[in-house]
C-alpha cells in the first residue's frame, strides 16, 4: 500500500502556539503518524547526539493513504493551513509517496548484528545471524525504548557483565530500557533479576523483549518506578547492580544502590560523560564502594565498583 507523507514547514512569532495550530489541523483531519520535528535542545551529556541529526526547521509531519479522497484531504489540509495566516503563522506544505514498508521500518535499515564481545552478539530480529557453538545471542527489537545494544554505553555494560556476573548470582538493572542488559544477564546465568525503569513505555518493551529471548518468566520481576521506591519483592539485595543511565541520576542513586547491593557485590556504572567521571568516583569512595575499574570509549565512561560496606 501506499502513503503520501505530507510535511507542513512553519514559521510563526509565536512558535508553540503555531506548533499547536499546525499539529492541531493534522489531528483533527486524521492523518496518521504524527511527528512533531522542530530544533530541540541539545541531548542531556550527549545521549544520542550521534543518532539522527537534530532537526533545523519547524515542521509537523503525518501520512494519509494514497487513494481516491486523498486530493481532496489534501486541498483541505492546505485550506485550514493558509487561513492560519490571520494568526500570523506561515505554512508550506509538501509531499512524497512512500510505501507502507518504507515508513514503517525505515529505521531498520540502520540497525545491524553487532558483536559486542567474544562472546555476546545483538541480532536484530529481521536480520540473519549463523551463530557459533559458544555465541550468546541476544534477540532484541528496541520498539520506542533506548539499548539496541550499539551505544557504547550500552556495550561497555554489556562487557562489564559479562566479565562480572557469576551463574547463580543476582543482577539488578536501574534503566533497563530495551531490557537489553537483563538479557545478557539471563545468557550468562543469572538465578534472579529484577529490572526496573521510570518509563512505562521502556518497562513494556523490556518485558516483550526477555519474552522474546525466552526468558524464565519466574526469575525476573519488572516495575515502573525508582530505586529508591522499589519494592522489596524478596530478590534483593544483589550481587550485581547495573545503571547506564545519565551522571546526574547515578550520582542522585549511589546512596540508593548501597541499599541494594550485596556486601562484596559489583556495581556497573555507565552513560557517563568524562567531565563527570571524577564525581561520581568520588561519590563511590564517600559510600564505601572501592573502584576496580574506569572504562572509556570516547567521550563515555563506564565505572566497576565493589561495595566494600555492610549494606
Ligand atoms: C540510557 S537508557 C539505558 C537502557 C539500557 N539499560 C541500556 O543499557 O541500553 C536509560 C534508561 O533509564 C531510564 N531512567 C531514567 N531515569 C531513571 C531513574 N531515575 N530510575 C530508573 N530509570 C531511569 C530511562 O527511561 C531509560 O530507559
Amino acid at each position: 500500500m501506499k502513503w503520501i507523507h505530507v510535511k507542513a514547514v512553519f514559521t510563526g512569532n509565536d512558535e508553540q502556539l503555531a506548533e499547536e495550530l499546525v499539529t492541531d489541523i493534522f489531528l483533527s483531519l486524521g492523518l496518521k503518524g504524527v511527528v512533531c520535528d522542530v530544533p530541540l535542545p541539545p541531548p542531556v551529556d550527549g545521549f544520542a547526539s550521534d543518532a539522527l541529526p537534530r532537526s533545523t526547521e519547524n515542521a509537523i509531519s503525518g501520512y494519509i493513504p494514497d487513494s481516491d479522497t486523498s486530493r481532496n484531504l489534501l486541498s483541505n489540509i492546505k485550506q485550514k493551513s493558509t487561513e492560519l495566516l490571520s494568526s500570523g503563522v506561515t505554512v508550506n506544505i509538501t509531499t512524497q509517496l512512500v510505501d507502507q514498508e518504507e515508513w514503517a521500518d525505515s529505521w531498520k535499515e540502520f540497525f545491524f548484528v553487532t558483536r559486542i564481545t567474544d562472546k555476546i552478539v545483538i541480532k536484530p530480529q529481521w536480520r540473519e545471524f549463523e551463530a557459533g557453538d559458544d555465541d550468546l545471542i541476544i534477540h532484541i527489537d528496541p520498539g520506542m525504548a533506548f539499548g539496541t545494544g550499539t551505544h557504547p554505553t550500552t556495550a561497555m555494560c554489556i562487557a562489564m557483565i559479562e566479565e562480572t556476573l557469576k551463574p547463580g548470582q543476582t543482577f539488578l538493572d536501574v534503566g533497563t530500557g530495551s531490557g537489553i542488559l537483563m538479557i545478557a544477564a539471563a545468557l550468562l546465568g543469572v538465578s534472579a533479576m529484577a529490572g526496573i525503569d521510570t518509563d512505562e513505555v521502556a518497562v513494556q518493551v523490556a518485558g516483550d523483549n526477555l519474552e522474546k529471548n525466552k526468558v524464565d518468566p519466574q526469575i525476573y520481576h519488572l516495575a515502573q518506578t525508582t530505586l529508591d521506591q522499589y519494592p522489596d519483592k524478596g530478590m534483593g539485595p544483589f550481587d550485581v547492580v547495573v545503571a547506564n543511565i545519565i551522571a546526574e541520576i547515578i550520582l542522585e542513586i549511589i546512596t540508593d544502590i548501597k541499599q541494594w547491593i550485596k556486601p562484596g557485590g559489583t556495581a556497573i556504572l555507565s552513560g557517563i560523560i568524562t567531565e563527570k567521571k571524577d564525581s561520581i568516583v568520588a561519590k563511590l569512595l564517600e559510600n564505601e564502594f572501592t573502584v576496580t575499574e574506569v572504562r572509556e570509549e570516547g567521550e563515555w565512561v563506564a565505572i566497576c565498583a565493589i561495595f566494600s560496606g555492610k549494606g
